[in-house]
Order: C-alpha cells, then structure tokens, then sequence
C-alpha cells in the first residue's frame, strides 16, 4: 500500500555549465510528492500524513527561499556570503534530478517506521516536467 502527499517550495538556483537560459540565476517554486510504501500499521496506516510532516517539513525549510549552490560555484557562493543571504550548499549542480537524491539522502536520516519499505520522491521544477527517483529500504 502506498501514501503520497505533496509539498512546495521557493528557490533559487542555476546549472553553471548548462548550454542554455539555466545557467543563469533563476528560481521556480518547486513542488515535491513523496511517496511512502509499506505495510499497515497498528492503526490501519501506512505512516500518518501528521508524521509525513513531521519529517518532510524541516527539509523542506532548509530549501524554503534559499538559493541552492555548487561548492564549486565560488562566484555565486561568495556573493550570497556577503549578502548574508539564504542558502543551501552543496557537492553538485541543482538538477531536479539531484534534488531527488538529496530529499531521499535527507529523508533517510529520519528514524523511519519499521512498516516502510520504500520511499520515492518526485520533483516538479516547473508545472511540466518532473523527475523521480526510490529509496528501497528492503
Ligand atoms: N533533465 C533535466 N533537464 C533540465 C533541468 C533539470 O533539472 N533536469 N533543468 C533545467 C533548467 O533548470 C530550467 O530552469 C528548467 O527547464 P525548462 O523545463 O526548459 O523550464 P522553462 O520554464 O524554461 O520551460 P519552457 O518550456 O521554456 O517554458 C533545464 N533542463
């Protein structure tokens, strides 16, 4: 059985060696599905939507109105540094293909129930393409 529940978020970003209009500094208002596989618990659920929030929620701050950076972009690191501006650093260029991985990365820090045996995410960067990936816990 399977839950799904949805989250949006505001960020910045741009891909430093992309041929085209994303090397530029851009922001979309992304949006997450995650999906959470497992058997029923106790009280008939897979994992309670309440919970789902208690876990996806302080991820989805960290990214809230930030402005994700490439360590190796030195240009854009130093200029959100001395804006003092919101920003989330990390080893590889904001692909949404790479923002999966770092909220299955994220998300498998969290004491997940025992029940759960899967969990896929899926990020729409813009309201027409998305991409997907799976944590397989078993
Ligand atoms: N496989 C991927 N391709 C692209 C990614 C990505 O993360 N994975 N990202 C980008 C850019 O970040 C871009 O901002 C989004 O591209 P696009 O869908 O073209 O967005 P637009 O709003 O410009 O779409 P229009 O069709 O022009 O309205 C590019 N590729």
């Amino acid at each position: 059985m399977k839950i799904a529940k949805a989250f949006r978020w505001e960020m910045g970003h741009r891909l430093p060696e992309h041929f085209g209009l994303c090397k530029n500094i851009h922001g979309h208002s992304y949006k997450m599905i995650v999906e959470f596989e497992g058997e029923l618990n106790k009280d008939q659920m897979v994992i309670d939507y309440y919970d789902v929030e208690k876990i996806i929620n302080p991820i989805i701050n960290q990214l809230d109105h930030a402005f994700m950076v490439n360590t190796n972009d030195k240009i854009v690191l130093d200029f959100l540094e001395k804006m003092n501006s919101k920003k989330v650093v990390v080893d590889f260029d904001a692909t949404a293909e790479n923002i999966c991985k770092f909220l299955l990365s994220e998300i498998s820090k969290s004491n997940l129930p025992e029940n759960i045996n899967s969990v896929k995410v899926r990020v729409y960067e813009t309201q027409f393409d998305y991409a997907e990936d799976t944590l397989q816990l078993k």
